[in-house]
C-alpha cells in the first residue's frame, strides 16, 4: 500500500487537483494507493472565521459560508464532466446543507463548543475528498472514498484529539483489507471519538493521518506532496540561495521543523519513525524535483550542518538575583507558573553561576507570562531576592541543525565569529548535549543578514557574496569598476566569491541596487537612475540594507567622506580606501580608527595610501608584526613628481609636464597637493605610524620648491598660470642637476625620530638615480635589514595600479573568514 498526502495548496483549485491526478496516475498500478487530502486551500481558515462570526451573532457569517459553498461548487463544475456532475453536486450539496444547518445553530444559540467547531471544520476535508474521489473515479481508476471516522479512534479532546493507537491500528488494517479499489481517497485531519463524535487531530492533522496510515499498513514510504521542493537549508524567503536538502534524519527533520521550517509538522514523524518508514517530501508543482527523504540515518551532505532554522517574534524573559543561587525549587516554580499560564517556552538558558535564568517565549505571550512570573515570585520580588524581571522584545532565534555537528570542534566558534564579523550581537545561546542544535537569540532585524552569512559559511558549495558600497567613481574608481567587471567570472568560478557593487556614488549622484549594479553600463545607470548624492542618506541606506560582508570603499580625496569611517566601522562594515586623509589626521584619530575596526571586527585597509598598488604597507606590517624594528626609511613616494622630473628638461616647459602628469592620472585630483609636497608628507607620516611610532604632520620638516605665489593661487587653473610664469625657477633646477651630473628626486626620509621631505640632487651611484617614469621606491633599514635595506620599487601612481591595490585589499577581506 502506498500512502501519498496532498496538502491544501496542492488541492487549492481545479487546476491543482488535475496536477495531483497526474502524480497519482503516473504511479505503478500494481500497488494500492491511498491519497490523503486536506481541505481545499484556504477553506479551513474560512470555516474558522465563519464559525467565530456565527458564535458572535454576526450575520456576516453567511457571506463567508456562501464563499465556501461557491468555491466547492465551482471546483465540481470545473473538474467533473458534465454528464457525471449532478451526482457529485448532489453529494456536495448534502454536505453543504448540513454545514449550513450547524452554522445556523451556532448563530442562534451564540455558542461554539470545541465539539461543534470540530464538526464544522471536518467539512473542509469531507467536501474536498468527496469531489476529488469522484474526479479520480473513471473506468481505469475506480476510486474508493474512505471515511476515517470508521477507523481513526481518538479521545474526546476536541480540536487536539489524541489517537488511540491500540484501537486505531487494527481497525485500519481490517478496514483497508476489504477495499478492492486500487485507488483510495481519504480525508485527512478528521477522526471520531470512541462515542462516535467527529474529532480533529490539530495542526498538521492531514500529515498525521497519512503517517498513521502508512505505519499501520507497513507502507514502504510515506509521500508528502506540498508546494515546496522539500525541506530547505534555510527559509527561502530570507535566503535566496537556500536549496532542498536531499536526505535528512528524522531527528534532524524534527529539529528543523520545530524551528520554523514548517514543511512537516513534528508529531507527524512519530508513527513512521517507529516503523522506520522513510518520508519523501515532494513538490506537486515541480514533480520532477528530487525532494527530501527523511529517514533513520541520512547521508552527509559535505557540510557540518543540515540546515538553518529561524523563529521570529520572540521575547526573552531574564530573571536574575542573588536569591536564586543554590535554590533548587526556583526553576521548577518558574516553569510551573509558565505552564499554568499555558505559555510555551521555546528556549531556556541558565548561567552556571545560577544567578540568572533566561527563557525565550513567543512575543504574543509576554503579558500573561509576566503576570504569571510576578504572581509566583511576589515575595521574592518584594524582598529584592530577585531583580525586577527584564523583558526584551523584537528578537528571533536562529539555529544550526545537524547530527554531523556532534563531536566536531569549532562549529559554534564559526557561528559566533561569522555573526560577530557581521556586527550581529548574540543575546542568548543554547546548545543541548545531543549537539544537534545550536540556537542563538538575536535581534529580529538581523535575521536575514545572520541566516545569509551563516548559510554561505556552512554550505561550502555556495559562493561567498561580498557587497561593495563605493563612493568615488573618478579616475581610480572607474578603473576599479572595470577590473571588478573583468574578474567577476574568474572569482566566481575559481574562488567562489561573488563580488557585487551594491551602491556607487560620485559627488552628484548615488545609486543603490541590492542585487548588484550591472557594471556594463554603470555610468549611464548612475546618471539616469541615480538619486542626488547625500552622504547621510548614503550611510542610512547602507545601514538599512544591513547586508552581510559589506565593504565601504572611499575612492575620493574628500575629508568629509573620510570622516565617515568611524561610523561605518561601528556598523561592522569594513573600509578600504586610497584616500590618505583619515590616516593623516591626528595620531589619536588614526589610532581610534584602528581600535574601532578591531572592536567591531571590521577591517580598515589602506594599502594604496603609499605607493599606489605596491605592497608597501603590508610588507611593513609583516615586519612589525614579526618583531622587526624600523631604523630608517628613505623613499621617493610621489609618482607624479618623479614623472615630472624624469620628463622635464631644457626643451620642455615645467607647467606642460605637470599638466601631462595630471592627464595621465598620476596627480591628486588637486595637483597642488602633489607639487606642494603635502602628498609625500602624508605618505611618510603613514609609514612612520605603521612602523608603530607616534608622529604628527607638523613634526615633519618639508622643503618647498614651488614659488609661494603659485601655491597661493586661488584655483587650480590659476595655479597652472602661475607655474607658467615661474618657468625660469624650474629651469634653474634642471641646469644645476645637469651641471653636477645628478638627477632631481623628491625624497622623503625618516630616522632617529626625525622626518623630512624635499628635493634632492642624487648622483649616479644612488639607488634613486635610475628610478624611471612614475615609479616609487622605498628603502626600509631595519634591525633585520641593517646593511642592505629592504627595497620595494615599481609604479607608484596611476589609476590601473591603484585600482589593483584597492582590489587586493577587497580580496584580503573577502578571503579573511
Ligand atoms: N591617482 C593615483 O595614482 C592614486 C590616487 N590615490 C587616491 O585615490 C583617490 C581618488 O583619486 P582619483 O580617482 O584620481 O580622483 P578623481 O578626482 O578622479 O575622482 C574622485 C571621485 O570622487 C568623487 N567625489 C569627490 N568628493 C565626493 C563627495 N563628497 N561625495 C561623493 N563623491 C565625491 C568624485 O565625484 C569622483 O567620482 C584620491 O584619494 C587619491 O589620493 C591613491 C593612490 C594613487
Ligand atoms: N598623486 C600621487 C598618487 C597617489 O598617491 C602621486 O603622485 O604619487
Amino acid at each position: 500500500m502506498q500512502v501519498l498526502k496532498f496538502g491544501g495548496t496542492s488541492v487549492a483549485s481545479a487546476k491543482n487537483i488535475t496536477l495531483v491526478k497526474s502524480v497519482i496516475f503516473e504511479k505503478s498500478s500494481s500497488d494500492q494507493i491511498i491519497a490523503v487530502v486536506s481541505a481545499l486551500g484556504g477553506i479551513t481558515t474560512q470555516l474558522v472565521n465563519c464559525s467565530a462570526m456565527a458564535a458572535a451573532g454576526n450575520a456576516e457569517y453567511l457571506k463567508e459560508l456562501a464563499q465556501v459553498e461557491q468555491k466547492h461548487i465551482k471546483t465540481v463544475q470545473e473538474l467533473i464532466p458534465l454528464k457525471k456532475q449532478s451526482k457529485t453536486m448532489g453529494k456536495v450539496k448534502v454536505l453543504l446543507n448540513e454545514l449550513e444547518d450547524i452554522c445556523r445553530g451556532v448563530y442562534l444559540i451564540h455558542e461554539l463548543t470545541t465539539k461543534t467547531s470540530d464538526k464544522i471544520l471536518s467539512f473542509g476535508e469531507r467536501l474536498s475528498s468527496t469531489i476529488i474521489a469522484d474526479f479520480f473515479n473513471d473506468m481505469d481508476h475506480s476510486t474508493f472514498l474512505a471515511d476515517p471516522r470508521d477507523f481513526m479512534v481518538t479521545d474526546s479532546n476536541y480540536s487536539h484529539a489524541e489517537v488511540d493507537f491500540e484501537k486505531t491500528n487494527p481497525r485500519i488494517v481490517s478496514y483497508f483489507k476489504d477495499v478492492k479499489e486500487k485507488l483510495i481517497v481519504c480525508p485527512g485531519f478528521i477522526a471520531a471519538s470512541v462515542e462516535g463524535e467527529i474529532t480533529t487531530l490539530g495542526r498538521g492533522g492531514s500529515d498525521y493521518t497519512a503517517s498513521i496510515l502508512a505505519a499501520a499498513l507497513n507502507s514502504p514510504e510515506l509521500e508528502i506532496w506540498t508546494d515546496v521542493s522539500g525541506m530547505m537549508t534555510a527559509d527561502p524567503r530570507l535566503v535566496s540561495s537556500a536549496y532542498a536538502i536531499r536526505e535528512i534524519s528524522y531527528e534532524e527533520a524534527m529539529e528543523l521543523s520545530h524551528f520554523g521550517a514548517k514543511v512537516i509538522y513534528p508529531p507527524t514523524i512519530q508513527p513512521v519513525l517507529k516503523k522506520n518508514i522513510p518520508i519523501h517530501i515532494k513538490n506537486t508543482f515541480k514533480k520532477d524535483e528530487a525532494g527530501t527523504v527523511i529517514k533513520q540515518a541520512s547521508a552527509t551532505n559535505g557540510s557540518l550542518i543540515k540546515g538553518l532554522s529561524s523563529i521570529q517574534n520572540i521575547a526573552l524573559f531574564n530573571l536574575s538575583g542573588s536569591g536564586m543561587v543554590g535554590i533548587p525549587n526556583f526553576s521548577h516554580r518558574l516553569f510551573r507558573a509558565l505552564s499554568a499560564a499555558k505559555v510555551n517556552v521555546v528556549m531556556i538558558t541558565q548561567a552556571s553561576s545560577e544567578h540568572t535564568i533566561c527563557v525565550g517565549i513567543d512575543a504574543g505571550d509576554v503579558k500573561k507570562s509576566q503576570l504569571a512570573i510576578e504572581n509566583e515570585f511576589t515575595y521574592e520580588l518584594a524582598m529584592h531576592k530577585i531583580d525586577p524581571i527584564q523583558i526584551e522584545k523584537d528578537l528571533a532565534i536562529i539555529a544550526l541543525v545537524g547530527s554531523n555537528m556532534k563531536e566536531k570542534v569549532g562549529v559554534s566558534g564559526t557561528m559566533f565569529s561569522v555573526l560577530g564579523q557581521n556586527g550581529i550581537n548574540i543575546k542568548a545561546i543554547a546548545q543541548g548535549s545531543s549537539e544537534k542544535n545550536i540556537s542563538v537569540v538575536i535581534y529580529e532585524r538581523e535575521v536575514k543578514k545572520a541566516l545569509n552569512s551563516l548559510h554561505e559559511s556552512f554550505f561550502l558549495s555556495e559562493k561567498r557574496r561580498i557587497n561593495l558600497f563605493m563612493i568615488g567613481v573618478g579616475n581610480v574608481g572607474a578603473a576599479l569598476i572595470e577590473q571588478l567587471k573583468k574578474q567577476k567570472q574568474y572569482l566566481s568560478q575559481q574562488h567562489h566569491i561573488d563580488l557585487r557593487v551594491v551602491a556607487m556614488a560620485n559627488s552628484k549622484k548615488m545609486l543603490f541596487q541590492e542585487g548588484g549594479i550591472n557594471l556594463k553600463n554603470w555610468k549611464e545607470n548612475l546618471t539616469e537612475n541615480g538619486e542626488a548624492m547625500n552622504v547621510e542618506d548614503f550611510l542610512q541606506q547602507m545601514e538599512t540594507l544591513n547586508l552581510r560582508n559589506s565593504i565601504f570603499i572611499d575612492n575620493t580625496a574628500n575629508a568629509d567622506i573620510a570622516s565617515l569611517y568611524k561610523k561605518v566601522l561601528q556598523k561592522s562594515i569594513s573600509v578600504v580606501t586610497p584616500n590618505k586623509i583619515a590616516c593623516t589626521n591626528s595620531y589619536q584619530e588614526y589610532l581610534d580608527l584602528k581600535r574601532t575596526a578591531l572592536q567591531y571586527k571590521a577591517k580598515f585597509l589602506f594599502e594604496t595610501n603609499v605607493g599606489a598598488g605596491l605592497p608597501v604597507i603590508n610588507t611593513l606590517n609583516d615586519l612589525i608584526k614579526s618583531g622587526d624594528e624600523v631604523l630608517k626609511i628613505e623613499a621617493v613616494l610621489s609618482g607624479s613628481l618623479n614623472f615630472i622630473f624624469n620628463n622635464f628638461g631644457p626643451d620642455v616647459k615645467f607647467v606642460d609636464i605637470v599638466r601631462q602628469a595630471q592627464v595621465e592620472g598620476y596627480t591628486e585630483p588637486d595637483p597642488r597637493i602633489d607639487l606642494s609636497g603635502v602628498d609625500v608628507k602624508r605618505k611618510i607620516l603613514i609609514l612612520i605610524r605603521e612602523s608603530g611610532l607616534d608622529m604628527e604632520t607638523d613634526n615633519i620638516t618639508a622643503q618647498a620648491f614651488i614659488p609661494e605665489d603659485c601655491m597661493n593661487a586661488p584655483s587650480i587653473d590659476q595655479f597652472f598660470d602661475k607655474l607658467g610664469e615661474h618657468e625660469e625657477v624650474f629651469q634653474q633646477l634642471v641646469k644645476k642637476a645637469e651641471k653636477e651630473g645628478k638627477k632631481i628626486k623628491y625624497v622623503a626620509s625618516f630616522g632617529k625620530g626625525k622626518a623630512e621631505t624635499g628635493l634632492r640632487f642624487v648622483e649616479e651611484s644612488h639607488p634613486f638615480y635610475n628610478l624611471e617614469g612614475k615609479d616609487n621606491i622605498v628603502l626600509f633599514t631595519t634591525k633585520r635589514y641593517p646593511e642592505q635595506p629592504l627595497v620595494i620599487k615599481g609604479a607608484g601612481a596611476g589609476a590601473e595600479v591603484t585600482a589593483s591595490g584597492i582590489f587586493a585589499d577587497i580580496m584580503r577581506i573577502a578571503n579573511a573568514n
